[in-house]
């Protein structure tokens, strides 16, 4: 999917001065966003999250999963080294939308782990698609990365669309008693490096 850049304004944050920057999807109208800091455009690798949407997470601080800990720590490192990117992607519920990942939720409460949800509902276990992320970065001037993540398919993502990776960063920070069992399910049901 190709998105337009259509503006940018400061952002203070409790990290520090980010830069935001609005795009939006010609098509769907779907709206993403990239934060930044620091001088990302002079050809140094740059350290980078790319972030999927999680309501419940980001917004309200919950503990069933480990996004908002995982946001949070991104925009620190960030902050830490005074350079670096967190794209921001609009793809709840790993691109199921927000009332189909409490419809998850549901089942989840009665048994099922996050794939088992998923599949009941109809929907492959990750729905996502990364192609957004290479003119967002192009607009950035950014073309290698040190990508911050434990999932593998988001670095293989980013490479197929030109993106260098050159160093995968763990962000392993935010397990607790309510997302243990969804953590394990991720590492061994989504091959991710936990
Ligand atoms: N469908 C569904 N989506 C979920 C569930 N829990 C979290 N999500 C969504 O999953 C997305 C985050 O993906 P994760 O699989 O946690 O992690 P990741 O982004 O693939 O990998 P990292 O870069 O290591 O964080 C967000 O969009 C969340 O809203 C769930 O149980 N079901
Ligand atoms: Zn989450």
């Amino acid at each position: 999917m190709s998105v337009d850049f259509v503006a940018s304004s400061r952002l203070p944050t409790r990290h520090g001065q980010f830069t935001i920057h609005a795009f939006e999807e010609p098509q769907t109208r779907q709206e993403h966003v990239a934060l930044s800091m620091g001088d990302v455009g002079n050809g140094e690798p740059v350290l980078m999250r790319i972030h999927s949407e999680c309501l419940t997470g980001d917004g309200f601080g919950s503990l069933r999963c480990d996004c908002g800990p995982q946001l949070e720590a991104a925009m620190a490192k960030v902050a830490a080294e005074g350079r670096g990117v967190i794209l921001y992607l609009r793809q709840e519920g790993r691109g199921i939308g927000l009332v189909n990942k409490v419809r998850a939720y549901q089942l989840q409460d009665q048994g099922a782990d996050t794939v088992e949800a998923n599949e009941q509902l109809g929907f492959a276990p990750d729905l996502r698609e990364y192609s957004m992320c290479e003119d967002m970065l192009r607009h950035l001037g950014v073309s290698c990365v040190r990508l911050m993540t434990n999932n593998p398919l988001k670095v293989e993502a980013l490479e197929k669309h030109g993106i260098r990776v050159v160093e995968r960063v763990p962000l392993m920070t935010g397990r607790n008693p309510h997302n243990d069992q969804y953590l394990d399910t991720k590492q061994e049901k989504m091959g991710h490096l936990l």
